[in-house]
C-alpha cells in the first residue's frame, strides 16, 4: 500500500507520467490503481463539471468544492484501494489545492491545508512528484485543445501556482522528487521509476530498479529510518503534519532531477 501523487502546472505532463509510471509497475505485478481529481469518483466528476466547465465560483466555494470532491475520492476510492494492498497513483491530490486556492486565488494557504487535512483524515502521499515547468510551456503543450475556467487564468496566477507548488515541495523534501518537466518524457519516467524503485523496494524485493539495488547508490535499503512496510502504511487521522516518512535517499531529496538552472529562475 503506497500512495503516490503527481503535481504540477496545467500541461505539466502529469498524466504521462501517471501512466508510464502505472505500465512500469504493472509490468512488475503489482496492483496499481490510476485516479484523479477533481473527478475520481461519480460524485467528483459532477464537481468537476461545476468546478471546470461551469460559471463563475467564487474562491471560498472553489476551495470547498474541490476539499468535497477530496473527501469522497479518499474515503469511498482511496483508502479502500491502499488497504487491499494497491499502489494508487493519483493525478493531483492537495498540493493542487495549496497551490491554486492558495497561491493562486488570495486565500490563506495554510488555511486550505487544513481544509485538505479534515478533509481526508490527513492521508499524505509516500511521495510527491512534482513536474515543475514554466506556465508557458505548459500552455503551449495543452493550445490544441479548448481550456477549462482554471487553465484560462492569468499568466500571473499560473506562476504564483509554480511557486505555490515549490515552495511545499522545499517545505517537506524528504517527501518530493521535484522534476524538471521541460525534459524529454522518457527521462523524466527514468526519474521517477527510479525514486518509485526506491520506495518500494524494502515492501517488495522483486521492484528493485538497478539504481536501487546498486551498492555504490544511496539506497532506501540502507538509508536509515523507520522500517519501510511501516513507513509505507498510510493512517487514518494523523495530523497533516504527522507525515508517512518514504524511505528515500537524502541526496534525492527535492532537489530538480535533470534542471542545470535556478529552480527560481523566473515563472
Ligand atoms: N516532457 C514532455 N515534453 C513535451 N511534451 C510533453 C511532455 N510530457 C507530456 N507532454 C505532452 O504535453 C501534453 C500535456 O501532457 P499531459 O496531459 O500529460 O499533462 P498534464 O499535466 O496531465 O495536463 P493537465 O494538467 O492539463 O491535465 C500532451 O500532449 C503530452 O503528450
Ligand atoms: C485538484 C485540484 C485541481 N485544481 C485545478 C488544476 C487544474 O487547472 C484543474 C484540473 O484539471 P486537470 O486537467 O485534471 O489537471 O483543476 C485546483 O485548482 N485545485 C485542486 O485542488
Amino acid at each position: 500500500m503506497v500512495f503516490i501523487a503527481f503535481e504540477g502546472g496545467d500541461g505539466a505532463g502529469k498524466s504521462t507520467q501517471v501512466a508510464a509510471l502505472a505500465a512500469w509497475l504493472r509490468e512488475r505485478g503489482q496492483e496499481v490503481v490510476v485516479t484523479r481529481e477533481p473527478g475520481g469518483t461519480e460524485l467528483g466528476g459532477r464537481i468537476r463539471e461545476l468546478l471546470l466547465h461551469g460559471g463563475e465560483v467564487a474562491p471560498r466555494a472553489e476551495a470547498l468544492l474541490f476539499a468535497a470532491d477530496r473527501a469522497h475520492h479518499v474515503a469511498t476510492f482511496v483508502r479502500p484501494a491502499l488497504e487491499r494492498g494497491a499502489v494508487v497513483l493519483t493525478d493531483r491530490y492537495v498540493d493542487s489545492s495549496v497551490a491554486y486556492q492558495g497561491a493562486g486565488r488570495d486565500l490563506q494557504a495554510a488555511e486550505i491545508a487544513g481544509l485538505s487535512a479534515w478533509a481526508t483524515g490527513g492521508l499524505v502521499p509516500h511521495l510527491t512528484a512534482l513536474l515543475d515547468v514554466a506556465p508557458e510551456t505548459g500552455r503551449a503543450r495543452r493550445s490544441c485543445r479548448v481550456e477549462d475556467r482554471m487553465e484560462t487564468e492569468a499568466e500571473a496566477f499560473h506562476a504564483r501556482v509554480r511557486q505555490g507548488f515549490l515552495a511545499l515541495a522545499e517545505a517537506a523534501p524528504h517527501r518530493y522528487l521535484v522534476l524538471d518537466a521541460a525534459q524529454p518524457p522518457e527521462v523524466i519516467s527514468a526519474a521517477v521509476v527510479a525514486r518509485v524503485g526506491e520506495l518500494l523496494a524494502g515492501a517488495d524485493p522483486t521492484l528493485r530498479t538497478p539504481a536501487s539495488t546498486s551498492s555504490s547508490s544511496t539506497t532506501a535499503v540502507a538509508a536509515p529510518g523507520p522500517d519501510p512496510a511501516e513507513s509505507a502504511a498510510p493512517t487514518r487521522d494523523s495530523a497533516a503534519t504527522s507525515e508517512h516518512v518514504a524511505p528515500s535517499a537524502p541526496s534525492s531529496s527535492g532537489e530538480v532531477v535533470g534542471r542545470s538552472e535556478s529552480r527560481s529562475g523566473g515563472a
